[in-house]
């Protein structure tokens, strides 16, 4: 145990590890990274590891651009390993409103340097057969798109930023954060007290309980994502493009054989941490099969085989939403030395390279590279969000992920 550190990661999923690793570049920074759990164990390693680079706004695609760069580089960057694929994906609208999305969708996309490409249904279902086309009005093409082992992302940041000096503290347990006039002065652990003027807030589906011991509310949602993983299938190539269709917020990509796969539900379950109790582990976490099977059916016509593909795997995480679909990144006002970085709205494994390198650049140089108020905390001036309220947003954030009118 140490008892003092320049900069203390609380949380160690893909963003929090990988704003340690960036933190821990710095020459002269004393880096600690601390977690109730292991180190990378909870929501990261279940997410589905898909790179989605078509995003609602122009700050989001330029930080996914980042972000692609980066996993390419990723082994060599930290000397970790990270399996990851360049398949592409597709993107399928069943209505014409959502073709409508596409069409803008492709637009910006293009003004933004992406591969991306309009085709016919027939063309998508040549791409991957196991789309069929029948019930299709669009198709986009997304030549960017990759995916990766979400198991390999938080651990490996989380090795290298070791090997560059940061200490990793799996199973410490943070008790509160400590604030005195108005500054960090470090956070007090199950284990005792580490001293440290920059404290960042990165706990995932704990980020509230972490924020709230020390009286600073976060409007954010912890929510259940649960994904599937089939059995090997005839034809399922690894090169296969992914498949996202608007609507019914499905999305599948070729995994070990088969097919991983999941939904954006209408009503998604909302957890309170607080009532899981102090030793709850995200393996833990209650699931519910028929979610999937609903919406297996709901995609029954565009991609048949979810229904019939023998399950290998059902897991869930817990990632947090917002109610604006973007993240709450940066300082927390009134209290010099806070920072979060959480609200990663069930795409946050994917974008974390980017977003932690650009945390780690504002928490050291005073201010961010590119202007980052739309992940600002201060967006929401203060608002005081029911819970609701932040429930009504933050379900049909999750719904629309796709951009669904
Ligand atoms: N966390 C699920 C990601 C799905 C997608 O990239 O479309």
């Amino acid at each position: 145990m140490i008892n003092k550190a320049d900069a203390i990661i609380i949380g160690s999923g893909g963003l929090g590890a990988a704003t340690a690793y960036y933190l821990s570049k710095r020459k002269g920074l004393s880096v600690a990274l601390v977690d109730k759990h292991d180190i990378g164990s909870q929501t990261s390693p279940r997410a589905a590891g898909m790179v989605s680079c078509v995003r609602k706004s122009d700050l989001m695609t330029s930080l996914i651009k980042d972000a692609c760069r980066k996993i390419e580089a990723f082994t060599e960057e930290t000397g970790q390993p990270l399996d990851w694929v360049h398949s592409g994906s597709l993107k399928i609208a069943r209505r014409p409103q959502d073709a409508e999305v596409i069409k803008a969708d492709f637009e910006r996309s293009r003004r933004m340097g992406l591969d991306v490409e309009l085709i016919s249904p027939e063309q998508a279902s040549r791409l991957n057969p196991f789309l069929k086309p029948t019930g299709v009005v669009a198709a986009m093409w997304i030549g960017d798109d990759r995916y990766f082992d979400p198991a390999q992302v938080a651990v490996g940041f989380a090795k290298a930023a070791a090997r560059q000096g940061a200490t990793l503290l799996p199973n410490t347990d943070v008790l509160s954060v400590n604030i005195s006039a108005g500054k960090v002065t470090g956070v007090t652990t199950a284990n005792g007290i580490i001293e440290g003027s920059i404290v960042v807030d990165a706990a995932g589906a704990w980020t509230r309980q972490v924020a709230e011991a020390s009286g600073i509310r976060v409007p954010l949602v912890p929510t259940r994502q649960q994904l599937i993983v089939t059995e090997p299938l005839d034809g399922a190539r690894a090169d296969l493009p992914m498949v996202r269709i608007m609507d019914a917020a499905v999305y599948t990509r070729p995994c070990q054989g088969g097919f991983l796969w999941g939904v954006y539900e209408e009503t998604p379950r909302f957890f309170d941490m607080q009532s899981l109790g102090a030793n709850f582990d995200v393996k833990d976490m209650p699931l519910d099969i028929e979610v999937l099977r609903a919406a297996a059916i709901e995609v029954k016509d565009q991609f048949p085989v979810l229904q019939t593909a023998k399950v290998r795997e059902f897991r869930g995480g817990i990632p947090t939403m917002t109610a604006d679909g973007h993240h709450i990144l940066g300082p927390a006002p009134g209290t010099a030395g806070f920072y979060f970085a959480s609200g990663c709205n069930v795409a946050g494994l994917s974008i974390s390279p980017a977003v932690g390198e650009l945390l780690a650049t504002w928490i050291v140089d005073g201010e961010p590279r590119v202007d980052l108020s739309l992940m600002s905390v201060t967006r929401f001036n203060d608002r005081a969000w029911s819970e609701p309220e932040l429930h009504r947003e933050a379900a049909w954030q999750y719904r629309h992920f796709y951009g669904a009118v």
